[in-house]
């Protein structure tokens, strides 16, 4: 704002919301504003005044008609823009309401107009009421069928659902930091995910160890294996009392019926229907002091909540990831919060671990405070067992030598993609999403 003319932004800015509008009416000519008090609705008037401009019919309701954006205002005015109490009989919705300052869900008078529109919504910046940090919504807020935001992206569009996100270039680049929060591409999960080559075996691949299960929940241990399985070629170790069970659905892992004679590997993953008794306790013990990286899930993530001694058996050199979900974390940390990412990160630098926060959106957080989002594009993998799976794919990263980050990253988001590909609009299980795992890396690798 220093180093360009006053209002230029803010119009580069509404040139672009009204280029989207324009595509989105596809022909269709009446357009309805919501206006707040801050520029986030002087945006939207002055983007009215670029589509009156084109010929389109404009109304805007004020929703604090005493606090407006007098300039944009009196241009919107200038080329015949309406102000209308409320919005009728249009053929897309632009929310102006708040921007970045915004703080809260929707007051009662913004959520009353926004209650009835029928319209798509074309939100400036942000769905308004949905929370600019951390995603949040806590009250009435607008559902974005397509959020224009400017410069770069902010958290709001990692974390929360701002519809079809489109970044129009205001001329800030210079002045933009490197980024808070990353979001992993499938290019980048695609060049990061392990391939053997002509020189590999099973062994240098890393080797995986699972110890999980328990003669209760033996599907864990059945699950995380596969998972596994699947998501590397390495050899793939079992240690636990499901051993039984997953051989017989395994016959290619190698099954010991204790940890004391699980032979060696180059990563763990631990607590999937673990157990959290004595016998579970010593099981953790020994992987937390077997000096190779470890995916502690599920009921590993109890015991270490319950009994904090547990802690002394690691190595502090030795890479921790650690799966909560919500109410895990809860046991570890205390309540998430609406602020999923300080959570996760707040996690990572106590326990000097990365910590994996599942949800719709998984925040993951390393110690070195790098933190990557990755937001489910369904819910589907909101199904018992789909944890389990996650770890496995998880560990086996892990095994291979991927960066712990990187690798609860590329976990994440293949994970999500196999529920949506195994879904394809059904409810499944974690075996399904399991089995969609191949197709999910496939579709990550490059061609
Ligand atoms: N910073 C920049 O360089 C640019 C900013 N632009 C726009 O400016 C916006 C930010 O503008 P402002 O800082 O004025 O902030 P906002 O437009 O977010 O509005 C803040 C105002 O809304 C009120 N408010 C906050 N929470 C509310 C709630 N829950 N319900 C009702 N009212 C609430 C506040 O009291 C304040 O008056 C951005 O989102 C973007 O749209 C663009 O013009 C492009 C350039
Ligand atoms: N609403 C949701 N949308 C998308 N993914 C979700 C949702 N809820 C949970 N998940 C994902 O499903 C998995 C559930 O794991 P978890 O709660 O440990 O289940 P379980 O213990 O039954 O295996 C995690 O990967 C999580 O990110
Ligand atoms: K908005």
């Amino acid at each position: 704002m220093a180093v360009v003319p006053a209002g230029a932004l803010m119009r580069r800015a509404a040139f672009g919301v009204a280029v989207v509008a324009a595509e989105l009416l596809a022909g269709k000519r009446r357009v309805g504003l919501l206006v707040g008090a801050g520029n986030n609705g002087g945006d939207a008037l002055w983007a009215g005044y670029y589509l009156r401009k084109r010929g389109v019919a404009v109304s805007a309701v004020l929703l604090t008609p005493d606090r407006v954006h007098a300039e944009g205002l009196a241009a919107f005015r200038r080329v015949g823009g309406r102000v209308v109490p409320r919005l009728r009989d249009v053929d897309l919705v632009i929310d102006g309401i708040v921007g970045l300052s915004a703080r809260g869900p929707l007051r009662p008078d913004a959520a009353e107009h926004v209650a009835h529109l029928e319209a798509p919504v074309l939100s400036v910046d942000l769905p308004s009421g949905v929370d600019p940090d951390t995603g949040a919504v806590s009250g009435p807020a607008v559902r974005a069928h397509t959020t224009v935001t400017f410069g770069c992206l902010k958290p709001v569009h990692a974390l929360a659902d701002c519809g079809d996100v489109r970044l129009v270039d205001i001329g800030l680049d210079g002045e933009l930091h490197g980024p808070d929060l990353v979001e992993l591409d499938i290019a980048d999960i695609g060049v990061a995910w392990p391939v053997p080559g002509p020189e590999d075996d099973k062994y240098t691949q890393g080797v995986t160890g699972i110890a999980a299960g328990s003669a209760t929940y033996p599907g864990a241990a059945v699950l995380a294996t596969g998972a596994a399985l699947l998501s590397t070629s390495g050899l793939v170790r079992y240690a636990g009392p499901a051993a039984e069970d997953v051989r017989a659905r395994w016959p290619e892992s190698i099954c010991t019926g204790s940890i004391t004679d699980a032979g060696r590997v180059q990563a763990w993953v631990v607590g999937p229907g673990l157990g959290t008794g004595l016998g579970a306790e010593a099981v953790l013990r020994t992987v937390l002091e077997a000096g190779v990286p470890v995916c502690a899930d599920a009921d590993a993530i109890t015991m270490l909540a319950n009994n904090p001694d547990l802690w002394d058996a690691r190595d502090p050199d030795t890479l921790l990831v650690l799966t909560p979900h919500d109410r895990e974390y809860e046991r570890l940390a205390g309540p998430v919060g609406t602020d999923r990412v300080t959570a996760a990160r707040k996690a990572a630098e106590r326990y000097n671990a990365v910590v994996l926060l599942k949800g719709h959106a998984t925040v993951i957080a390393g110690p070195d405070g790098r933190v990557l989002v990755n937001r489910a594009r369904s819910s589907w993998a909101a199904t018992a067992g789909s944890g389990d799976v996650l770890s496995g794919v998880l560990g086996s990263l892990l095994a291979a030598g991927l960066d712990p980050v990187l690798a609860a990253g590329c976990a994440a988001k293949v994970h999500a993609l196999a529920a949506d590909l195994a879904s394809d609009g059904a409810p499944i299980p974690a075996t399904s999403l399991l089995a969609a795992l191949p197709d999910a890396i496939r579709a990550v690798r490059p061609l």
